[in-house]
């Protein structure tokens, strides 16, 4: 494919009243469960993201009826727990990691065989994180890659419930495991030593599986899911997506004189670190009208731009924010003082290794920082130098990240790529461009 890049250049205040587009982890889970469930669920806001619509294309491949009408409501007729059919041909995720490992844990104790395939960028990314704990549900797979995309899962006809540790802070994993325990006999427990976010335990219990989390010794969360529920179609709204909201809220906060609100954005309490952070920086973030959609809270934010200060971002926060520490880093350029950020090893897995695509993009726009295996310190001096082009790596965020760096640069700053925003924000240059941001094809 051409790689499309794009400039943007210093601009204004920002103003006006934007929605932007439906949350990304809940959209592959609502596709997903709807197609586990009895009768129709309605879906009112799914993303149609690229990463989005592989899964919507995937559960179709395994036996589920999906359609969008005019207005963009979405309707799932689901197959029933253990009624997924064998797909005929290769389940391309594309660039998703989440698409992938959940619909391998979905297939895993279904008796089927599915062959997974991505991109470049999700064929260099762990499953074993995956394939061991579904392994010892019962599945077998066939990789040559040791254990990465493109690979083959034998699911298993009698499949056994295990209690597995989580290695890593994943959501990912454990809910693959969880939705392999799905469609096996008696309880699948997931012991998380970091609580990492909890749509699928949220959405399954309001569609009516029966799904505990309990805090045990050492202040670890067991979340178990008791097997071959029925369960049963329902209505999801999906909010707005706080990841995708984050670039425009960081966009606002650099640029002075502007005053944006961003409208129905999910606020759950597992993925709001970012906004937490933003404040502890000195962000002036106004939380309006709270309430809650299908089990999962939401908020208007009324993001005004504010003098940022660097600050020390906790480990122990990096589960809350795990995708936000690009767009982090670009405040933290544009702020006062050093911003430190731990904890950040999981960033090394993402669509890139985020952490050296970040340290290396600031450091050509101007920006002093230093890179750890696991962190990253950025030294902030208020209007970054800019003038350069950044790599993005087949990575969305890395992308969007370095666009709004240049709303606030002296000289413009492009990137080499802007296709796979695509991935997780369509639409996300107009809207930027109609808040008053100046991104555009670079000068010739
Ligand atoms: O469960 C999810 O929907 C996600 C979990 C996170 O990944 P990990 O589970 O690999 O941390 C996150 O980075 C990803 O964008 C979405
Ligand atoms: C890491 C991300 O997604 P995924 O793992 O689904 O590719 C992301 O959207 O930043």
């Amino acid at each position: 494919m051409t790689p499309r890049p794009l400039q943007s250049r210093q601009t204004g205040s920002l103003s006006g009243t934007v929605r932007v587009p439906g949350d990304k982890s809940i959209s592959h889970r609502a596709l997903m469960f709807g197609a586990l469930a009895i009768g129709e669920t309605v879906i009112h806001g799914l993303l149609t993201g690229e990463d989005v619509l592989n899964t919507a294309a995937a559960m179709r491949a395994l036996g589920a009826t999906i359609t969008r009408d005019d207005h963009g409501v979405w309707r799932v007729r689901g197959v029933g727990v253990g009624g997924l059919v064998e797909a005929s041909q290769v389940l391309d995720m594309g660039n998703s990691g989440t698409a992938a490992r959940l619909m391998m844990g979905l297939v895993a104790t279904h008796p089927i065989t599915t062959f997974f395939t991505g991109d470049a960028s999700l064929t260099k990314r762990p499953m074993a994180r995956v394939t061991t704990p579904l392994e010892q549900m019962g599945a077998s797979f066939v990789s040559r890659s040791g254990g990465r995309l493109p690979l083959v899962i034998i699911g298993t006809e009698n499949p056994v419930p295990i209690t597995y540790r989580l290695p890593v802070a994943s959501a990912q994993v454990k809910s693959a495991i969880l939705l392999a325990g799905l469609n096996t006999p008696g309880v699948t427990t997931v012991i998380e030593a970091e609580p990492t976010r909890d749509h699928s335990e949220l959405m399954l219990a309001h569609f009516g599986a029966t799904v505990k989390t309990e805090r045990i010794e050492g202040g670890a969360l067991a979340v178990s899911v008791t097997g071959e529920p029925e369960i049963t179609g329902k209505t999801v709204n999906v909010p707005a997506d706080p990841s995708s909201a984050a670039f425009l809220t960081v966009a606002a906060l650099i640029r002075p004189g502007s005053d944006v609100t961003l409208t129905d954005v999910g606020m759950n309490p597992r993925r709001t670190g970012l906004y937490d952070t933003l404040i502890e920086m000195g962000a002036d973030i106004t939380f309006l009208n709270r309430r809650e959609q299908a089990g999962e809270p939401v908020a208007d934010l009324r993001v005004r731009s504010s003098e940022l200060t660097g600050v020390t971002v906790p480990p122990e926060r990096a589960p809350s924010m795990i995708d936000e520490y690009p767009i982090l880093s670009v405040a933290a350029a544009c702020a006062n003082g050093t911003t430190r950020m731990l904890g950040l090893a999981e960033l090394r897995v993402k669509e890139s290794d985020r952490l050296a695509m970040v340290a290396d993009g600031l450091a050509a726009c101007g920006v002093a920082v230093e890179a750890g295996p696991d962190s990253l310190t950025v030294h902030g001096a208020g209007v970054p130098p800019g003038g350069a082009t950044v790599a993005t790596a087949m990575d969305h965020r890395i992308a969007m990240s370095f666009l709004v760096l240049g709303m606030a640069s002296s000289q413009p700053v492009a990137v080499d790529d802007s296709e796979f925003i695509e991935t997780s924000f369509p639409g996300f240059v107009e809207l930027m461009n109609e808040l008053g941001a100046r991104i555009s094809a670079p000068e010739a």
